[in-house]
């Protein structure tokens, strides 16, 4: 089964992600990008905010997707794997960044993916104050750096993104604590 923890920044994916895998280490946890060599360098490129077109930023998040769906999720099939991340990413930031369509981010993610969608996310939702505090907490990469409003922005678009798309999904009130958001995951993976 694929499950996506997904979310904007600071949200708290990466949290729950490490609450998890330390309570069950035989899960396989991985990340977009960066959860192979491959992504690890296009990481670096796409949050240094060197990219001046946002079709390049897209066509290169969408590689680092395909190479990661081959390397890390194709081989592990039979196994729970859950990633910080994944194209509803792709599709919420896309979508707000303007120019560019849903259905087509959905006909490209699926090319990506293969046409295999994960089976279920976890989508975080979080509000104005606490994105401001959390993102006060740390150094901004490129994506961070263009600000409140937009990533807000991607939330909805990740919300609408997951109702119409009809993925199985649990909201999370990302301002809730971190022990009742890790119980309340556990509860919906039944793990
Ligand atoms: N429920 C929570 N309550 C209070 N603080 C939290 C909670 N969850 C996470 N944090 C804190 O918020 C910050 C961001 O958390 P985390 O790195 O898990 O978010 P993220 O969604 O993985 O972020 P990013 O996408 O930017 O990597 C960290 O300092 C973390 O300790
Ligand atoms: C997968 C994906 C990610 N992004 C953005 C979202 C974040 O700002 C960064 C990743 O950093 P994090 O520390 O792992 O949260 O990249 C995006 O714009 N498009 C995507 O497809």
């Amino acid at each position: 089964m694929v499950v996506l923890f997904e979310g904007i920044d600071t949200c708290g994916k990466s949290t729950q992600l490490e609450l998890l895998k330390q309570k069950h280490p035989e899960i396989i946890t991985t990340k977009e990008p960066g959860g192979t060599a491959f992504g690890i360098k296009a990481r670096e490129i796409l949050l240094e905010s060197s990219i001046i077109s946002k079709r390049a930023e897209l066509l290169l998040f969408l590689a680092d997707r395909a190479e990661h769906y081959e390397e890390v999720v194709q081989p592990n099939q039979d196994k729970l794997i859950i990633s910080d991340r994944g194209f509803i990413s792709g599709i919420g930031y896309a979508l707000a960044n303007g120019d560019f369509e849903l259905d087509d981010l959905i006909m490209l993610n699926k090319f990506a993916l293969q046409g295999n969608l994960p089976d279920k996310v976890i989508l975080f939702l979080t509000d104005i104050q606490t994105l401001q505090e959390r993102l006060g907490g740390k150094d901004l990469d490129g994506i961070e750096q263009r600000g409140l409003e937009y990533l807000l922005s991607v939330q909805e678009h990740m919300r609408q993104t997951v109702l119409t798309l009809g993925i199985p999904h649990l909201f999370i009130d990302a301002c809730d604590s971190i022990e009742n958001i890790h119980q309340t995951i556990l509860t919906y993976l039944k793990v």
